[in-house]
């Protein structure tokens, strides 16, 4: 949601400012709401000239002033911002059925097949089936127990990659950083890759005819994750839109042909299969089993191909950046803080030893590890804002109004950062504050919602904690880390970059030594 206005698009909205104040007529309204309090709206911009390159810090300044409950206008569009536990409740629990819808915005029509997808459907029949059909069959204990072999495997060719990355001839000092995010990120790709699609479509060992280079979709998804964050000004300003003042909406519509192409393919794969197979065919992905779904008769609502692409961009887009983009966080305050890095690797080497890696099943013996993952998104959360909601009908926090049509966000970066919740040392990285805390991720507790809560709760949070936790378990267990010899761990930069996701400004690279046995870091 980057709100940095170029000079072009700076004079037209001064321009379009100084017209409407002196056209502007006194309208009456039908009824009066007592909105939260906030910051006093400029004519059609509102408050947009308020927020900067990193939304979430912006707003979260201005809640300090105005409150939990702030009002905010965004051109047209009426915003309410929640920063607190109450506001969470308020919003996720309490009303969550007045907040479960999302509003119509330029990426769901560009990027996820005109809203077909589940992160951008309206509530309605349609995204109810959707999430059904997701908790049902594809994100199901069974279905994600029968893939854990793709994630083990997916790991070692990472732990191999690296391995092999970072040696440059002699052991020890004499290794090269490397750069941890883009490992991670075609890890990630492959292991999702291979459990939604039955195979690596990119890269190293892709299938045949595969339309994608590995650098072409790492940009496809950093742009999906970027342009489904922006702050598009026809979203808020629809008489502007048609101007594209920022580019925004023609590199959405770029990148929706882009995946489409992609996804196209995969789609055509595997109906040519399941006709080749005929009776015979059974599902062997989540593809497979989406276009199983779609034809089933009884379906409430149809599912059309676009809904599948959109599914499976999804899971894409889900199971990729999130992950990746956590982990790094997590490296990062590893490496800022020598003390707690050396107690999470004594942990390893005293639960599983030197003689194997870690696995799934390992992590619950391993409640310091768990606690170093609930500190990183608890300080990171991936999606600062979570996805933007819709009042769908009038509400009342009792001492405010929230009208039909305001767009909502909740905060939980800044709740994650509240001395009044996490304490005078909020900022700081310890994650000694979870070590025997019944706080966890999943939802139920308000102060540490990095999947948000509620019906429209992140789908994928299981199979997500589940990579985060194990990835990070094994990159520590395998390899020592330290910084550059030219980065001194407090003077590491630790800036982010704003987006649906807020992965770090500059990518984190480190020095990863083997430490383990080293057949372990062998094929699988
Ligand atoms: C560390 C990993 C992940 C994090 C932190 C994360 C976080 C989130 C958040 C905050 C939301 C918005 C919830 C809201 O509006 O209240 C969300 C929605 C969503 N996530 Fe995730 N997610 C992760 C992994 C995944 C994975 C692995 C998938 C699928 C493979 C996935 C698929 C989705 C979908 C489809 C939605 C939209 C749900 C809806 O609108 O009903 N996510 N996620």
């Amino acid at each position: 949601m980057e709100m940095e206005l170029d000079p072009f698009l700076g004079v037209v909205l001064a321009t379009a400012v100084l017209l409407v104040a002196v056209l502007r007529r006194k309208r009456g309204s039908s009824r009066k709401y007592k909105m939260p309090p906030g910051p006093r709206p400029w004519p059609v911009i509102g408050n947009l000239n308020l927020i900067g390159a990193l939304p979430h810090r912006s707003i979260h300044a201005l809640s300090a002033r105005h409150g939990a409950f702030m009002s905010l206008r965004f051109g047209s569009v009426p915003v309410v911002v929640g920063s607190s536990v109450e506001a969470a409740r308020f919003f996720l629990r309490t009303s969550d059925t007045s907040f479960i819808d999302r509003p119509r915005m330029a990426a769901g029509k560009y990027t996820a097949y005109d809203y077909s997808d589940i992160v951008w459907s309206p509530c309605g029949a349609y995204w109810r089936q959707a999430r059904k059909l997701w908790k049902a069959h594809l994100f199901s204990d069974r279905q994600l127990r029968s893939q854990e072999h793709v994630r083990s495997e997916e790991l070692r060719v990472l732990l191999r990659a690296l391995s092999s990355s970072s040696s440059a001839g002699a052991a020890g000092r004499g290794r090269r950083a490397v750069a941890l995010k883009e490992h991670l990120l075609m890890y990630s790709l492959n292991v999702i890759s291979r459990m939604a699609l039955g195979g690596k479509y990119v890269g190293e060992g892709g299938t045949a005819g595969s339309p994608i280079s590995p650098a072409e979709f790492s940009w496809m998804v950093d742009e999906l994750f970027l342009l489904n964050g922006v702050f598009c000004v026809g979203d808020f300003i629809p008489w502007l839109g048609w101007l594209d003042l920022q580019g925004y909406v023609g590199r959405m519509k770029r990148l929706g042909k882009m995946f489409d192409r992609f996804l196209e393919h995969v789609v055509d794969e595997h109906d040519q299969r399941r006709r080749r197979e005929g009776g015979g065919f059974v599902p062997a992905d989540m593809v497979d089993l989406l276009l199983e779904l779609a034809d089933d008769p009884k379906l409430e609502v149809p599912i059309e191909r676009d809904g599948v692409k959109g599914f499976a961009l999804d899971l894409i887009a889900g199971g990729t950046d999130s992950t990746a983009v956590t982990i790094e966080w997590a490296m990062s305050e590893l490496l800022r803080k020598p003390e707690v890095l050396a107690k999470v690797t004594e942990e390893l080497d005293g639960v599983i030893g030197h003689g194997r890696l870690v696995t799934e099943q390992d992590i619950p013996d391993l409640p310091y590890l768990e606690a170093v993952v609930k500190e990183t998104l608890r300080l990171h959360p991936v999606t600062p804002l979570l996805a933007p909601r819709l009042c769908r009908e009038d509400a009342s926090t009792g001492s405010y109004d929230i009208p039909r049509g305001t767009l909502v966000f909740v905060n939980v970066w800044a709740i994650g950062r509240d001395p009044a919740v996490w304490g005078h040392d909020a900022e700081e990285f310890r994650p000694e504050r979870f070590v025997g805390s019944a706080v966890d991720v999943k939802g139920h507790d308000l102060e540490l919602l990095p999947f948000g809560s509620g019906r429209r709760m992140c789908p994928g949070y299981v199979l997500g904690l589940k990579m985060v936790q194990v990835t990070l378990a094994n990159l520590l267990h395998a390899f020592s880390w330290r910084l550059p010899d030219s980065v001194a761990p407090e003077k590491l930069n630790m800036q982010e970059k704003f987006g649906l996701a807020v992965p770090r400004l500059v990518p984190l690279e480190a020095v990863a030594v083997p430490r383990l046995p080293p057949h372990l870091y062998a094929g699988p």
